[in-house]
């Protein structure tokens, strides 16, 4: 047996969600570039789960559902109030969807209806949960959820307790739309691992958030963010990339696993960047970020990923840097939901084998002769 490491290449699930096929992207057979500039996140989530855009009155009763869906138990919202400060978003988020499946009734119910349910809920409590912590954590008492607003929305009016800006809730809501699935990526893969078990949503849920945390994963958009006000101004751009290069280590938000060419959803963000940026009067966020690209691709050939371009979108969206990837979770949680649920609709325990490289024909030694 030879391990391939990583997986790489290895195609270990069938799947009709999403499809990445010669570094174009597409969920249930539309080109992402259509998404962006037509859809709403609402109608992804329903193109996910359903595999079809919805019609009119599908995806009203899917806002309606969503909307009736956000508020959380009370009692998580009190177990958040009392978490330790100075935690990582991520890291209370995961807690947080953790302690949702103890307030559910249906939580061990496995069957379609039940799970589609959950995942609705998932989907709707997840902003909720966020912008609670991220309130808390400053002070602030939480906002409750408006019923009939949309994801993007009502996240940006629970976060900041004001209604949102029309720029703000687009710019979020195609943002969503771009993060929301992908395939067999890391986060989705522990998903499906884990509810292959047959073991219910939350806890493939909880796999998953712990997964996209990780700065290989969802947690580079974090790691950009940081870069970016580290560097500080356009003149010292050159010595930090450089001095990154030459010592091998990575730089964030570059490379992937799947596109060697560039990821399609990249040049969105940099749009969305380059006009956001200049909106609140920050245009050296964009220009620091277009000439690390352009050092890094030129010289290592690497181009930007989803992650890049995403961190200085969100810096001009005023939110606080460690959010980022939590935003990340709640667009990817319509993919992970989707993947978890085909999953169970045609199931088999994931379960690959190990190249063992360790010792052979050992022998117990008593603790005193070791
Ligand atoms: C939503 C997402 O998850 S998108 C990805 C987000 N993650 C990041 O942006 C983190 C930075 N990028 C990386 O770490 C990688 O490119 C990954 C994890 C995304 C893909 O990893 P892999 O497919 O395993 O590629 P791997 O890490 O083996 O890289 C291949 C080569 O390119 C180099 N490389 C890859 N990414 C980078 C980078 N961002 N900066 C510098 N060098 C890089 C590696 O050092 C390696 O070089 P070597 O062959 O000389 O050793
Ligand atoms: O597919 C991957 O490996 C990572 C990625 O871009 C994503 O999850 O959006």
């Amino acid at each position: 047996m030879t391990a391939t490491r990583g997986l790489e290449g290895i195609v270990a699930a069938e799947s009709s969600i999403c499809s990445i096929v010669d570094g174009v992207l597409c969920y249930g057979g539309i080109n992402i570039d259509e998404l962006a500039e037509h859809a709403t996140f609402e109608e992804v989530v329903y193109l996910l789960w359903h595999g079809a855009l919805p019609k009119r009155d599908q995806l009203e009763t899917l806002k309606k559902q969503l909307g009736e869906s956000a508020a959380v138990p009370a009692e998580v919202i009190e177990s958040i109030r009392n978490y330790p400060q100075g935690i990582h978003p991520m890291a209370a988020l995961r807690t947080a969807v953790s302690s949702l499946a103890l307030y559910d009734t249906e939580a061990q119910d496995m069957s379609t209806e039940a799970n589609y349910r959950k995942a609705i809920r998932l989907m709707a409590q997840t902003p909720t949960l966020i912008a609670a912590y991220a309130r808390l954590r400053n002070g602030l008492e939480p906002v409750a959820p408006k019923v009939e607003y949309t994801i993007a929305q009502n996240f940006l009016y629970m976060l900041k307790g004001e209604e949102p800006t029309e720029t703000a809730v687009k710019a979020l809501d195609v943002a969503l739309i771009l993060h929301a699935d992908h395939e067999l990526n890391a986060s989705t893969f522990a998903a499906r691992v884990t509810v292959a078990t047959l073991t219910d949503i939350y806890s493939g849920i909880v796999s998953a958030i712990g997964t996209l945390k990780g700065p290989l994963h969802g947690g580079a958009n974090e790691a950009v963010a940081k870069m970016l006000t580290e560097i500080g101004s356009m003149d010292k751009v050159e010595g930090y990339v450089r001095s990154k290069l030459d010592n091998k280590e990575k730089i964030m938000g570059f490379g992937h696993r799947v596109y060697k060419d560039g990821d399609p959803r990249a040049k969105w963000l940099k749009q969305m960047s380059k006009a956001l940026t200049t909106q609140i009067g920050r245009p050296e966020l964009y220009e620091m970020s277009v000439k690390i690209d352009d050092m890094v691709t030129g010289e290592k050939g690497l181009k930007p990923n989803v992650d890049f371009y995403s961190a200085s979108v969100y810096i001009s969206l005023g939110l606080e840097i460690d959010l980022f990837t939590p935003i990340f979770a709640i667009s990817r949680m319509s993919g992970w939901t989707a993947h978890i649920m085909e999953q169970y609709e045609n199931n088999r325990l994931i379960r690959p084998r190990a190249d063992y490289t360790g010792p052979v024909n050992q022998h117990y030694v008593p603790i005193d002769r070791r």
